[in-house]
């Protein structure tokens, strides 16, 4: 027997922090019936004492080591099928030369969790049951001493059913199925592709339907879209009439929706206008549910993929667009571990697969307004709202002449009332969960803080609980001053429960509907009191950050927003982006429908140029404004940015480590600067410090940051931290 040859070499993606692929040798005497192996597939290899599932990504690439050295794979999974096609394979190999992020973390994240194991397996295709001429036969001759036989079988003349729907007919359904199928009254097939029947929606306005013809025109090739519409311009609806002309054409969708704008409310309008089952795809999710569906999705039997961020790596085998739809949420920027940009890889994969994407928003990212200034995307505007609904109108409350009840400006209480009283409903928003921000003592000035992060300790009043909202520390709220022994703890500064408490005592018999993430923790609170807001009684909203998000109230009239001041002043230059798309997206909750909607604004700086401009002008002279400013200071999108991040529980150890790695940047057109402390610098009793890495191009900062990348892991300073590089970074 000849000895393995350098040729058969086969590179793996294995799930650990390294920053390569791994040799093995191929599996021993494949039996004859499987087939050769090839990029895709999943493989159980030997990793020092433990087994590992990986992905083959390169099949006959010369060994990087003497082959005689390899281990060899144990086996290969799913009988030799890929489960990431080619396609995908090149796309999550793009990310991880991109991102600077272990190979293996990347494609196993884009692997269902239930695959990432050695017994999880690929799932059988679905099967449906069909009731045969001697089935009818059966059914319609007299009734015999089997009723769960006969009851199955009535069930199934109408049509086929699936497994779930047979379930449904009792609880014995297996036995019973098993019976009739002996007899030869019922037989299976695989469940065939869902089928669109697009039905009902809106004849287009002038805008949407110059859209939507343009977005149409580019199928089957690369376009980037941004469609820029102003809150309820019906952006949704060309959404799903291009998805309609792409379903018809037998391509598949993939839809990309922020963490919490998957709402029961959007799927069910997919569903009903399009006429189909989407397979949905989030993190919430239990591994059979994630799996089903991702397996519809690379089956093609699902031709419709709503998700959000990690969704964007279901393969789908004839995708023929990508929709991105609030394009300009930030949960779209994975924070951790592997921090891809799903807004950018979307882009990518568009490219390689040769699709239109759409970006759409009320309020673009100044990256995407920039791309459609300077020609790459093109731009789209919706200025109008679809269904005659006028945008709202805007009063700015200065806070410094209002009286303020636990935060709310008696001019507001007033216009709540009045809303009320007409039958219209109102929000609150403001960005702080809990009672009060800080406990603190009137008496010595003592308040909460928590002892691992630079934060105070938000006091949750019902739970009696003083929360850390970074590291998720907890302790009883004391009763009397801990340093003092007064009995003189007040909550300083207003949270969410206590806007709801004030707005209960003053609205007596009026619903107030917390939204937040205390209050929506639980499986399907969420959207029970969404349900309750669309019955449209009189009610007050209160909330967080997840009311803004692409909800369509129609009896919301009236919006307040509390306070959102800090952001006017803050130290992170996309700070005033931020605060711009808030503002407008919140604001857009207000009259949708015939109603006109008010939004009332508090501050103690009504003066303030941001302000003024975004109010007085709209979002494009605002983002215009702040993007005249990124170009003149440097700043991206007009510039390029790499963080090195880097933590520990020794402030020492991380600013030795960032200095070192400073020192050995390689030379070329971008700059490093630092060592500077994050925005808030402890988290969870770690120090957290980082590198900034910022150049005028891309390629230029790629290929210093490839340079760089292999004198950072020679650092002897870089083995008492974690660090990680960032590309692209949303936050400091
Ligand atoms: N052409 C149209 N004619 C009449 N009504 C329309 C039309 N297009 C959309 N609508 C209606 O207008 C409302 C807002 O539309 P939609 O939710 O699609 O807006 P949007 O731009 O996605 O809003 P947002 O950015 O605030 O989420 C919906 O009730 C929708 O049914
Ligand atoms: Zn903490």
């Amino acid at each position: 027997m000849s000895g393995p040859s350098p040729k058969t070499v086969l590179k793996l993606a294995l799930p650990v922090p390294l920053p390569h692929l791994f040799d093995y040798l191929p599996p021993k005497t494949p039996a004859a019936s499987e087939s050769p192996v090839v990029p895709g597939v999943r493989a159980v290899v030997p990793f020092g004492r433990r087994k590992l599932v990986g992905v083959v990504v390169e099949c006959g690439a010369p060994a990087a080591v003497d082959s005689k050295r390899l281990l060899r794979v144990s086996r290969i999974l799913d009988d030799g099928v890929p489960v990431i096609d080619t396609s995908l394979l090149g796309l999550l190999r793009w990310c991880w030369q991109y991102y600077k992020h272990a190979p293996g973390e990347v494609l196993l994240a884009a692997l269902p969790p239930a695959l990432r194991k050695p017994d999880g397996l690929l799932p059988e295709p679905p099967l449906r049951f069909l009731i045969t001429e001697a089935g009818r036969e059966q059914l319609a001759g007299p009734p015999g001493r089997a009723p769960a036989q006969r009851a199955m079988l009535k069930a199934l003349a109408d049509g086929p059913l699936g497994e779930d729907e047979l379930a449904a007919t009792g609880s014995r359904w297996r036995a019973v199925l098993k019976r009739v199928s002996e007899q030869g009254w019922v037989e299976s097939e695989p469940e065939p592709a869902s089928t669109a029947r697009p039905s009902g929606g809106h004849e287009l306005t002038g805008e949407q339907a110059s859209a939507v013809a343009a977005i149409r025109e580019d199928l089957g090739q690369f376009r980037c879209h941004l469609l820029d519409g102003v809150t309820g311009s019906g952006k949704t609806e060309v959404y799903l009439k291009v998805l309609e002309q792409v379903l018809r054409d037998g391509g598949q969708g993939l839809v990309l929706v922020p963490e919490i704008g998957l709402t029961p409310q959007l799927l069910r309008r997919f569903r009903q206008r399009l006429g189909l089952e989407p397979a949905v795809l989030h993190s919430g999710l239990s591994a059979g549910e994630r799996l089903a569906a991702w397996d519809a999705a690379r089956t093609g039997r699902a031709r419709l993929v709503i998700g959000t961020r990690s969704a964007l790596f279901t393969p789908m085998p004839e995708l023929g667009l990508i929709v991105l739809d609030e394009e300009h949420d930030t949960s779209f920027k994975q924070q951790d571990g592997f921090r891809y940009s799903a807004r950018d890889v979307a882009v990518k994969r568009a490219a390689d697969g040769e699709l239109p994407v759409i970006l759409g928003s009320a309020t673009p990212s100044l990256e995407s307004l920039n791309n459609a200034q300077s020609g790459r995307y093109r731009h789209h505007r919706l200025r109008h709202r679809a269904n005659r609904a006028v945008l709202p109108a805007w009063r700015v409350l200065d806070m410094r002449q209002q009286a303020n009840v636990q935060g709310l400006a008696a001019a507001s209480v007033e216009a709540i009332e009045e809303t009320l009283e007409q039958g219209g409903q109102a929000m609150v928003f403001l960005n702080r969960r809990g009672y009060a921000p800080v406990l603190m003592c009137q008496s010595c000035g003592w308040h909460s803080e928590c002892a691992r992060c630079d934060a105070s300790l938000t006091w949750h009043r019902s739970t009696r609980q003083l929360c850390c909202h970074h590291c998720g520390s907890q302790r009883r709220a004391p009763e009397l001053c801990p340093d003092c022994r007064a009995d003189a703890l007040f909550g300083l500064g207003e949270g969410t429960q206590q806007i709801e408490e004030a707005l209960g005592r003053r609205f007596p018999g009026v619903p107030v509907l917390r939204f937040d993430r205390d209050s929506t923790a639980r499986k399907g609170r969420f959207g029970e009191q969404v349900e309750k807001v669309m019955e449209g009684e009189p009610c007050i909203l209160v909330g967080t950050q997840m009311l803004a998000k692409g909800h369509h109230f129609p009896g919301v009239t009236l919006v307040v927003v509390v306070n959102v001041d800090q952001a006017l002043y803050s130290a992170d230059f996309r700070a005033l982006e931020r605060l711009g798309q808030t503002l407008l997206q919140v604001a857009g909750r207000a009259g949708r429908m015939e109603r006109p909607g008010t939004v009332m604004l508090q501050t103690f700086h009504p003066e303030h140029e941001a302000l003024a401009l975004l109010i007085g002008e709209g979002y494009e002279a605002y983002a215009g404004w702040l993007l005249e400013d990124r170009r003149a200071a440097g700043l991206p999108p007009c510039a390029f940015q790499a963080l090195l991040r880097a933590e520990a529980h020794l402030k020492s150890d991380v600013e030795t480590f960032l200095q070192a790695a400073a020192a050995v940047f390689p030379d070329g057109g971008c700059r490093v600067y630092g060592p500077l402390p994050a925005l808030m610098e402890r988290v969870g009793g770690r120090y957290r410090m980082y590198l900034m890495v910022q150049g005028p191009g891309r390629p230029e900062l790629h290929r210093q940051l490839d340079a760089w990348l292999p004198l950072l892991r020679g650092l002897r300073e870089g083995r008492r931290v974690r660090w990680a590089i960032d590309v692209d970074p949303q936050e400091v």
